[in-house]
């Protein structure tokens, strides 16, 4: 069995504009490792999103998929028949995305559709749905309790660590993650963050994660891509990519970060006994990317 889970080779998506074909992702390649964390930086509007959608074939039109494999433990989900990827989808790919906090259903209590989406992919009745939420709920750091409230009862925080306990509840193999937690306060997505990461060492599901923030992409991936206008043009070991970039945008990138005392945490220093409340690795005032 290859140590890859996720393989997407060559992957190319346009959308079908008024002017004819727009590429929006170019040849992209890239691998995921069973248990990995890799995060997919660029800017706004290289192709980070398209990307995400395409992995499990969400992509709405005019986007079109027109090459490559995107191929999960061996299967090219691309080529799948549409049913046997709804069988993929949120059971062994889950999807939180920015605004998925409101992708709840305002009319029906949390419970309700923990039992929904559990009894659509896996066929349990209510009481091991019940026994799945409250497990989530503790893990996510919700009051069981609450299990019985509406979405509004509940803060844009609390709705978002509900999505991700329900993404959870399906034990994906896989998660994407597409600007999870930007709509919240920094606290609030430091909080979450920290416990994707244990819930992650726990289960040990692999994870796409994308976001603007570099910063936070470096303290919780192992490895990181970098997008500019569709193209994947960097992709290495988190140190590497932040302390020797090989891509003169690689290196904009940082230096477009304001200069902060300090810059990087690493995932291990998160975990061991650092001070989470504030970056660990102290930023060489001397040190800097060449223009
Ligand atoms: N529905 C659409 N129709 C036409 N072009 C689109 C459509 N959606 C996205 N694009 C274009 O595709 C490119 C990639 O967009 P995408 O949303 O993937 O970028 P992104 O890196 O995720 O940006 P952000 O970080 O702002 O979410 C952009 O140039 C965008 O304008």
């Amino acid at each position: 069995m290859s140590d890859n889970l996720l393989e997407i080779d060559k992957l190319n998506v346009d959308y079908l504009v008024d002017k004819g074909e727009f590429r929006a992702v170019k040849e992209v390649s890239f691998n995921i490792a069973r248990g990995e964390i890799f995060g997919l930086a660029g800017e706004s509007g290289c192709g980070k999103s398209t990307i995400a959608y395409a992995i499990t074939r969400l992509s709405k039109a005019p986007a079109w998929i027109s090459g490559g494999s995107v191929r999960l433990d061996g299967q090219d989900l691309l080529r799948l028949p549409e049913r046997e990827l709804q069988r993929i989808r949120w059971k062994r790919i889950g999807m939180v995305f920015q605004s998925a906090m409101n992708s709840l259903n305002p009319l029906m209590r949390v419970e309700a559709q923990f039992h929904d989406v559990l009894r659509r992919h896996t066929g349990c009745s209510h009481e091991e749905s019940r026994a799945r939420a409250e497990e989530m709920f503790r893990l996510v750091g919700i009051p069981t309790h609450r299990i019985g409230d509406y979405p509004h009862q509940f803060s844009g925080g609390m709705r978002q660590r509900i999505v991700i306990a329900i993404c959870l509840a399906l034990r994906p193999e896989f998660i994407i993650m597409d600007e999870p937690t930007t709509a919240l306060d920094v606290v609030v997505q430091r909080e979450i963050l920290e416990q994707v990461v244990d819930l992650q060492r726990s289960y040990g599901f692999s994870v796409l994660f994308i976001t603007h923030d570099l910063h936070l992409m470096a303290q919780l991936c192992q490895r990181i891509g970098v997008m500019l206008n569709g193209e994947l043009v960097e992709v290495g070991d988190v140190r590497q990519v932040a302390e020797a970039p090989l891509h003169d945008y690689t290196r904009k990138l940082w230096n477009a970060i304001p200069q902060l005392p300090a810059i990087r945490i690493t995932r291990e220093s998160w975990h061991e006994g650092g001070d989470k409340s504030c970056c660990h690795r102290r930023r060489d005032p001397a040190r800097k990317h060449p223009a």
